[in-house]
């Protein structure tokens, strides 16, 4: 069923152009969360550290690939997030708390995992 809201489906390179807008609304969305501010502007400097003090390509685009990874995660914690609050809004619920505790693990995971891959560079 097709509420009168939802854009109707589309095919071909209609459909890829139409992915592609949705996806920079996602970034616009995304963009609202500090966490992701945060993130992106950490991984932009490390980035530049990593090209100032002489990393190889290669090293960077390992980097720039987990930081990616990071970026999806963060949008689809925020996607959760936005579907718990709107479930429940104002009151406790065991759902709510999983479901985003949940998101909060995957987000925390990839930072180590980032880290991780940053001491390997830096010890290798
Ligand atoms: N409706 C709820 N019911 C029960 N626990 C909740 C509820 N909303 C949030 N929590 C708990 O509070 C924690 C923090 O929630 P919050 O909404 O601030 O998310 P967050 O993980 O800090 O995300 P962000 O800082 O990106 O908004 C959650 O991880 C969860 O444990």
């Amino acid at each position: 069923m097709t509420g009168d809201g939802i854009p109707p489906r589309k095919t071909g390179l209609a459909h890829f152009a139409a992915a592609a807008s949705y996806s920079a609304a996602g970034l616009k969305r995304l963009a609202q969360e500090s966490a992701f501010r945060q993130e992106a502007l950490a991984g932009l400097a490390i980035l530049l550290a990593m090209a100032v003090l002489g990393a190889s390509v290669g090293e960077m685009l390992g980097f720039f690939a987990l930081l990616c990874l990071l970026i999806a995660v963060e949008a689809l914690n925020t996607a959760i997030e936005v579907v718990v609050d709107h479930l429940a809004p104002k009151e406790w619920a065991r759902f709510a708390k999983e479901a985003k505790d949940l998101g909060s693990l995957a987000v925390a995971m990839t930072i180590t995992a980032i880290g991780a891959y940053l001491l390997w560079v830096i010890l290798a």
